[in-house]
């Protein structure tokens, strides 16, 4: 078996097609990248859950959350402390240079206001001057009858308009049900699913909050959110990569 070494991730990120990524963000505000990670480098991360995770110690993560205690779903999930693994360290910092001119173009046709620097490391020096410092890559971890609830990930006054998840496990195989879906709604309008197809490895880049939707009478705001549906059966680990802080 050959692992794909760790520095392959910053060029495999710079081979991905991000004009069709940033074509299908402004249609339907998420976008599949297909294997991104490869399958030892998923297990590897996976693998972390077991080993720092429930156990609560060691130095891997900051925090430790069990879903139902919060009213979030059911299932568990650990936010990485700093340093974070190399891996998931240069996927944040090689993807958000491709999504700042995305994020960019969508907050000026909703009016918004802030635009966003070229670097990651630029950004985040702005979440931590206004006290947003706590790291926000997670990984999370599923069992059989587990869900997540339709949220947004928000963790102060500082938000990057757009996030990405990668599956780590492979459906059908590690496990049944438990699809990544999303909802955007409308102004005065019915409220739109999507199910976002995944397999082990692929990432999804979606919006966090809202994206603007052309109208005929010009572009309007439209509100996301994103969840998994119940587990029928099975294992499921998600990494998630948020490039804002948090408080
Ligand atoms: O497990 C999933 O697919 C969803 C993960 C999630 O909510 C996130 O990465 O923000
Ligand atoms: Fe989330």
């Amino acid at each position: 078996m050959t692992t794909a070494p760790v520095e392959d991730i910053t060029a495999r990120i710079a081979a991905v097609d991000w004009e069709a990524v940033a074509a299908d963000l402004d249609q339907q505000g998420w976008a599949v990248i297909p294997g991104l990670f490869a399958g030892p480098e998923c297990d590897v991360i996976a693998r972390l859950y077991a080993a720092g995770g429930a156990a609560g110690g060691g130095e891997t993560f900051r925090s430790h959350v069990i879903m139902a205690r919060h009213g979030f779903g059911q299932g568990e999930y650990c936010y990485f402390a700093y340093p974070l693994p190399a891996l998931i360290q240069d996927a944040r910092t090689a993807i958000y240079p491709r999504l700042a001119p995305i994020a960019n173009r969508w907050n000026e046709r909703m009016g918004a206001e802030p635009r966003f620097p070229d670097s990651h490391a630029e950004f985040l020096d702005r979440c931590h001057a206004a006290g947003q410092k706590r790291p926000t890559p997670l990984l999370l971890q599923y069992g059989a009858g587990d869900y997540n609830c339709l949220h947004q990930d928000l963790y102060g006054e500082h938000v990057f308009p757009l996030q990405v998840a990668v599956l780590l496990s492979q459906p059908r195989e590690d496990f049944d049900g438990g699809e990544f879906v999303m909802t955007e709604q409308r102004p005065r309008m019915q409220t739109r699913p999507m199910v976002v197809p995944l397999n082990k490895g692929d990432a999804v880049v979606f919006a966090v909050n809202s994206r603007p939707h052309r109208g005929t009478r010009g572009d309007y705001r439209v509100t996301l959110r994103h969840g998994v549906s119940k587990l029928r059966e099975g294992r499921r680990h998600t990494l998630g990569i948020i490039f804002h802080d948090a408080t």
